[in-house]
C-alpha cells in the first residue's frame, strides 16, 4: 500500500527550518532576560527582529550563534542542536556598528579575509583562491578600491560594508545582522538596506536582522508582526522563490497523485490508515 506522504516530503524539504528556537529562556545571573521564546526561521526568509531596549535582542542572537547557552529550551541551526552544530562557515554574522579605534592596524582587505580564517588563522598564508573570494565580497560591497586602507580610517557606513564582506565571503546561507546602521547617517543606510534587500531577492539566502529602522522594516516586512514571543516582535518576509518552490512542489504532488490513480494503484492519505 502506498501512501501520499512521500510526496509531501518534497514539499516539506522546501520549508527547512535554518533556524529554530524553542521555549527558549535566558537568565544573566539573577536577571531574567526572555522567558519561552520561540520562533522558526525557514529558508530564504527575512526576519526583522525588533523590541525595546534591553528586550533581549543582542542575547537571543548570541544564542543563536553559539555565544551564550539558553537556561532552558533549545535552538537548532539547519536542524542540528546549536551545541553540535559545527558548520559556522554557512553561517554570517555582521555585528553592531564598531567603534574602531583609528590605529587599528588591519587594512580592509585582511579585515575580509578573517572571515574566512578566523581569527586564530590570521596569520596562515593566503592563496590565490583565498585572495579572489575576499576581491570578490569587496568588489560586490562596492569598496574594492579600500582594500589596501585602513579599517579605523574608514567613515561608520564603509566600515560596515567592509563587514557585510567579511560575513560573506564564505558564501553563507544566513545572515545575522545586528543593528547594522547605527549611528550611520541616513543617506548611507538607505544604500546599506537597499543592498541588504536586492541580497535577499536575488541571492539564496536567509536574513535574520536586528534594527531600530522601522521605516525599512515595515517597507519591507509589513506592517505588523507576524510572531511576538516575550518582549520580542518578529516581522517575516518569505522570498518569492519559497512561493514558486510551494507552488511547483504542490503542482508535482498533484502531478504524481493523478499518475497513481491513473495506473489504478491504491493511494491513501497518512491519516486514512487508522
Ligand atoms: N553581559 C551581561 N551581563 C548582565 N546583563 C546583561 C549583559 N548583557 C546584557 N545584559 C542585560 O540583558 C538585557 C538584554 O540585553 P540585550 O543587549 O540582549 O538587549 P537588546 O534588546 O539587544 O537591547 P538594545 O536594543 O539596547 O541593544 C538588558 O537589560 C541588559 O542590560
Amino acid at each position: 500500500m502506498q501512501t501520499i506522504h512521500n510526496q509531501n516530503a518534497a514539499v516539506a524539504s522546501c520549508h527547512n527550518e535554518v533556524i529554530s528556537v524553542k521555549h527558549v529562556s535566558f537568565a544573566y545571573e539573577q536577571k531574567t532576560v526572555m522567558e519561552n521564546v520561540s520562533i522558526g526561521v525557514k529558508e530564504r526568509d527575512f526576519i526583522g527582529l525588533i523590541g525595546a531596549n534591553g528586550a533581549g535582542k543582542s542575547t537571543l542572537l548570541r544564542m543563536i550563534v553559539g555565544l551564550l547557552k539558553p537556561t532552558a529550551g533549545e535552538i537548532r541551526l539547519f536542524g542540528q542542536p546549536v551545541e553540535s552544530f559545527k558548520d559556522w562557515d554557512r553561517i554570517g554574522y555582521v555585528p553592531q556598528k564598531n567603534s574602531l579605534n583609528p590605529q587599528f592596524p588591519a587594512t580592509v582587505k585582511e579585515v575580509v579575509l578573517s572571515g574566512l580564517y578566523g581569527n586564530k588563522k590570521l596569520f596562515r598564508r593566503i592563496s590565490k583562491a583565498d585572495q579572489t573570494k575576499a576581491n570578490d565580497a569587496l568588489e560586490a560591497m562596492g569598496i574594492a578600491d579600500l582594500s589596501d586602507k585602513r579599517i579605523g580610517r574608514l567613515s561608520g557606513g564603509q566600515q560596515q560594508r567592509v563587514f557585510l564582506a567579511r560575513a560573506l565571503i564564505n558564501n553563507p546561507s544566513l545572515l545575522i545582522l545586528d543593528e547594522p546602521t547605527v549611528g550611520i547617517d541616513a543617506e548611507t543606510q538607505e544604500s546599506f538596506f537597499h543592498m541588504i534587500k536586492h541580497m535577499h531577492q536575488h541571492h539564496n539566502m536567509t536574513f535574520l536582522m536586528v534594527s531600530h529602522d522601522m521605516e525599512m522594516i515595515r517597507g519591507y516586512l509589513g506592517h505588523e508582526p507576524a510572531a511576538v514571543s516575550g518582549k520580542l516582535n518578529f516581522y517575516i518576509r518569505h522570498s518569492h522563490d519559497t512561493q514558486d518552490c510551494v507552488e511547483s512542489d504542490l503542482a508535482h504532488s498533484l502531478k504524481g497523485l493523478r499518475e497513481q490513480m491513473e495506473s489504478g494503484r491504491e493511494v491513501v492519505s497518512v491519516g486514512d490508515r487508522n
